[in-house]
């Protein structure tokens, strides 16, 4: 069925939109403009939040996010941020859509919720508008919004560096993890502005598999959060009584590896009272991508 106001699918499609996990981060320096250069090795959940595109009225060209998520504003959403963004490199009237995302992730937690809506925006208007932008275009577009946009945007595991936005595809082995939310939450720019923060730890060359040497691949901003965040030096005490326990980006969130999902549950079910998470397997190719080769 062709529609009046322009190219794209009139039906609506849902997207994942899923998490990522910091399997380490190093601190390897600092930029003159002050932000901190990276190098992290990135891998994916399939666990996340959803976006839902829903085409808009015939001759309406207007972007909507319903319902607004509470405790964000819509204009600083990345979900708007991201689908006007794109607007706006085209010079033609683009379809109306009706935005909605199923919000699972924690905020503000270390799993990048905000930067994958973000790309899942870009993908998937890219998709519904039939922009024929590639990843490399939408990629650079995103790291306007965030520093780990294009990893979601790229869509695979990636040693990242910079401030995360040099990628290099990497194949970690897809553990399952128990993921924990501490009750606390954390502003990445604190943690970055620290005085103890580590800032100079030796580049690598080559990038780790996660298997590797604990304590010589690790979070860098674990010290700092576990002195300034009691809760989060708990939840780690307790998970890494079961085997490898590490933060993710700046937290709050910390995650425990697993070789099955049984063994991630048995102790996801004795998991102390009021800390709330999920169990989930770490992917190499992000659940959005999967899906967007299905739709087209
Ligand atoms: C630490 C990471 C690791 O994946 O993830 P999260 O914990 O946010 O998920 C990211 O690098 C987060 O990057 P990004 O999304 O750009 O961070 P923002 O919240 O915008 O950063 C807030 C502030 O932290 C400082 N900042 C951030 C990133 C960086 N590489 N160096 C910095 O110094 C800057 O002062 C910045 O203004
Ligand atoms: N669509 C969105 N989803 C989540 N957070 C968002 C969104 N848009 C803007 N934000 C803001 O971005 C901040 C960081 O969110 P998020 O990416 O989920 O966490 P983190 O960067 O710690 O992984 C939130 O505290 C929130 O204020």
């Amino acid at each position: 069925m062709e529609r009046d106001n322009g190219p794209g699918p009139v039906n609506d499609f849902t997207l994942p939109s899923p998490a990522k996990l910091n399997l380490c981060l190093h601190i390897v320096g600092r930029r003159p403009d002050g932000y901190h250069e990276l190098q992290t090795l990135f891998q994916f959940l399939d666990y996340g939040d959803d976006i839902t595109f829903r085409p808009a009225e015939e001759d309406n060209h207007d972007i909507h996010l319903e319902p607004s998520i509470p405790g964000v504003a819509d204009k600083e959403n990345l979900i708007l941020r991201a689908a006007r963004l794109l607007a706006g490199t085209q010079n033609q009237k683009l379809p109306g859509v009706i935005l909605s995302v199923d919000k699972r992730l924690p905020m503000g937690g270390g799993l990048g919720g905000g930067s994958s809506n973000a790309a899942t925006v870009l993908l998937g208007l890219n998709h519904y508008w039939q922009l024929g932008m590639t990843l490399d275009q939408l990629a650079e577009l995103g790291l306007q919004l965030g520093a780990d946009v294009p990893v979601f945007v790229r869509g695979h595991a990636a040693w990242g560096e910079g401030v995360g936005e040099r990628l290099t595809p990497a194949n970690p082995p897809e553990n399952w993890f128990l993921v924990l939310k501490p009750a606390c939450d954390i502003n990445t720019g604190k943690i970055f502005s620290e005085q103890g923060l580590t800032r100079n730890t030796p580049r690598i060359k080559i990038a780790p598999a996660f298997e590797g040497d604990a304590s010589r691949y690790r979070n860098d901003c674990e010290d700092v959060v576990r002195k300034l965040y009691p809760e989060v030096n708990q939840g780690l005490k307790w998970l890494s009584q079961f085997g490898p326990a590490r933060l993710t980006g700046t937290g709050a969130c910390i995650f425990g590896r697993f070789p099955t999902e049984s063994a991630a549950r048995i102790i996801w079910e004795s998991k102390p009272s009021g800390i709330t998470g999920f169990v989930a397997q770490g992917v190499n190719i992000s659940p959005l991508h999967t899906k967007l080769t299905e739709l087209t």
